[in-house]
């Protein structure tokens, strides 16, 4: 069901009214209204219009088809690492990353009742970031599409032995009790989000900041071919600030991808470096160039 459960009803249609009169001003997310989404694009554009969708691809698609200016979308985790399918759907969605921003992330337990709980329902980084929690416990982790999305579910369902792992702000919104709050098992447990825009920011404006580059690059099927490939920005000092791999097909023959470095088209080093790496592998893409939130290291 690609629908938000009855209690969040109201307020998603007047947040999406709101956002239809001035789309430009929207800011799609993947959620509920008082999701960590939701709260992250207020904290990055608090004048903005939040347009709740129901998935990460819905706020991707609103934003290609004009409905939002950007979408706020979490990309990894201090604790749980990369938030699933993102990797698939930022290069699909032919977006462009104009903007980071980094949100601590706190999590509560919250039920209609006063437990014992059978089951908690949440987004699966939630899930995975209270995995300690939920084990010690005995409560079953339950996927949901999102946070608080799962809160307004717990709160339509009128069962009070299952529970939502959301953000207070849900609780409040839906009618729920907090039962327990801070259940992340790692309290300086941090997500990194990324806005996503039609338009690539041209990096030449970023001079107030360091400059991020994020893209893909596919390597060939070769001996040594990552080696290569890390060799571009070796050579030419820049440094890489995230690299992860995944596969594209079922041949399973060549790896593909993710990367961040420091530094932007423009600057003569990351020129260089992209123009070897675009020699050494199959397809580079870029998927944008950004101000850096936070220092790396
Ligand atoms: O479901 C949400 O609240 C989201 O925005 C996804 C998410 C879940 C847990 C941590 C950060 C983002």
């Amino acid at each position: 069901m690609r629908q938000f459960a009855k209690p969040a009803l109201a307020l998603v249609d007047s947040m999406r009214a709101a956002a239809a009169e001035d789309p430009m001003r929207a800011i799609a997310f993947g959620g509920a209204p008082g999701s960590n989404s939701h709260q992250a694009a207020m904290q990055f554009a608090p004048e903005a219009l939040p347009l709740p969708c129901f998935s990460f691809e819905d706020a991707l698609d609103a934003v290609a088809t004009g409905a939002a200016g950007c979408a706020m979308i979490p990309i990894e985790n201090s604790q749980h690492g990369r938030v699933a399918d993102i990797h698939f759907l930022l290069p699909e969605s032919g977006l462009y990353i104009v903007a980071e921003q980094f949100m601590r992330i706190t999590h509560d337990l919250m039920a209609l009742g006063d437990g014992p709980f059978e089951a908690a329902y949440s987004h699966p980084q939630a899930l995975g970031q209270s995995r300690h929690f939920l084990a010690e416990r005995g409560i079953v982790g339950l996927a949901y599409a999102d946070t608080a999305g799962a809160a307004a579910f717990v709160a339509e369902s009128g069962n009070p032995f299952i529970a939502a792992i959301a953000p207070r702000l849900a609780a409040d919104l839906y009618g729920l009790k907090i039962i327990e709050q801070g259940v992340e098992d790692a309290h300086d447990n941090t997500t990194r989000f990324v806005a996503l825009a039609k338009d690539p920011l041209d990096p030449a404006t970023i001079t107030d900041a360091q400059a991020m580059t994020t893209f893909i690059f596919e390597v060939k099927n070769i001996p040594a071919a990552l080696y290569k490939a890390l060799g571009c920005f070796a050579t030419n000092g820049v440094n890489m600030t995230k690299l992860e791999s995944y596969q594209k097909g079922a041949s399973f023959a060549a790896t593909t991808f993710f990367a961040d470095i420091e530094g932007a088209p423009g600057d003569p080093r990351v020129d260089v470096a992209l123009e070897e790496l675009a020699f050494q592998t199959n397809e580079v893409r870029l998927l944008g160039s950004y101000r850096q939130a936070r220092k790396r290291g």
